[in-house]
């Protein structure tokens, strides 16, 4: 084991662990998990001296990053996290970093309860949306438009291969939403039904690009297709601040096992060819603005082209990695 290593609570392992295997998901749930792991190292650290608890505190959030790296909440979780921890002692530094941590769950929780009555105002009663896969940011616009007591029904995709969609389906269930579940494939026969397609966002880039759950961009093309408005539920927690600087934003490629079983392998592959069956699962696809028609935050909510703006005023042109010096 490293020093690195060693400097990591347990506690800080087991988030990452269930951040990479998905037992923890969805891109404002995993950059809370995030921000209260950086608060549990602060608070079991046994670091004596200043340089020791930084140092602890820069490897716990490298192993929270490694995780998965595409949803961008976390980073900007672990960044907002560390820029707090200011003390000249490791008592005052352990505080302030757990202050940070939970001042940053709690913006969090009010960004989505904000976002969702910005997005609730685009619903009509009787409105029907279309969702894909499982989003708290989508699903708190139809929960404020239920509140002020509109009638919303749901057209919810099943999201292959994790169906995510039924997480989305029991929740509105829950609410006593109408839901009808329909695989993926059934999405453009469904859209002549629905009068929103509702989807969130592991991160938007800076020329208003959407990066959500794979098969959101065919979706998005099918919807502009069929004349029903693409509504994008995002806290400013998802803008992507490297793409302003021309970055690019990484798709996470998971495990075949998510597709074939090793006996579907077998059973579809040729023993004798020279090569092997290549089996891909990228999680995440990208929709260009052109077929997005609105961008929810928690600050109104914006033309997909004009997000730059809002990601310039909040994060300045800073792109740094939260654990460099
Ligand atoms: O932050 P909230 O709106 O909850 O979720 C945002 C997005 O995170 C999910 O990714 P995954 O299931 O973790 O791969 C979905 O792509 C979803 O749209």
């Amino acid at each position: 084991m490293t020093d690195r290593q060693h400097a990591v609570d347990s506690a800080v392992a087991s988030t990452a662990d269930d951040i990479a295997e998905m037992r923890t998901r969805g891109a404002a749930t995993i950059a809370d998990a995030a921000a209260g792991a950086l608060a549990t190292q602060a608070k079991r650290s046994e670091a004596t001296t200043e340089a020791a608890f930084r140092t602890e505190l820069r490897a716990a959030a490298k192993t929270l990053y490694e995780t998965r790296p595409t949803a961008v909440s976390l980073p900007n979780a672990l960044r907002y996290v560390l820029r707090g921890m200011e003390g000249a002692t490791v008592a005052e530094l352990r505080a302030s970093t757990i202050d940070q941590a939970e001042a940053f769950q709690r913006e969090l929780a009010q960004a989505q309860s904000k976002l969702g009555t910005v997005g609730s105002n685009r619903l009509r009663d009787g409105d029907v949306v279309m969702t894909h896969c499982h989003s708290t940011d989508a699903l708190s616009c139809v929960e404020a438009a239920l509140e002020d007591g509109k009638e919303i029904e749901a057209i919810v995709k099943e999201t292959r291969p994790r169906k995510q969609g039924h997480i989305t389906a029991r929740q509105l269930r829950e609410w006593g939403v109408p839901v009808t579940l329909v695989v993926d494939n059934a999405a453009r026969r469904y859209l002549d039904r629905a009068d929103h397609v509702l989807v969130g966002a592991d991160s938007i880039a800076a020329d208003g690009s959407v990066i959500n759950k794979i098969g959101t961009s065919g979706l998005a093309v099918n919807a502009r297709e069929r004349g029903v408005p693409v509504m994008v539920a995002a806290q400013t927690i998802k803008l992507h601040p490297d793409t302003m600087t021309g970055h690019t934003v990484e798709i996470e490629m998971r495990a075949e096992s998510e597709i074939v079983s090793d006996d579907e392998r077998a059973d579809i592959d040729d023993e004798y060819a020279d090569d092997d069956l290549v089996v891909e699962n990228p999680a995440f696809d990208v929709t260009p603005p052109r077929y997005v028609d609105a961008i929810v935050t928690e600050r109104g909510q914006y033309p997909p082209e004009s997000i730059v703006t809002l990601m310039r005023e909040l994060f300045g042109e800073t792109t740094s990695e939260p654990w460099e010096p």
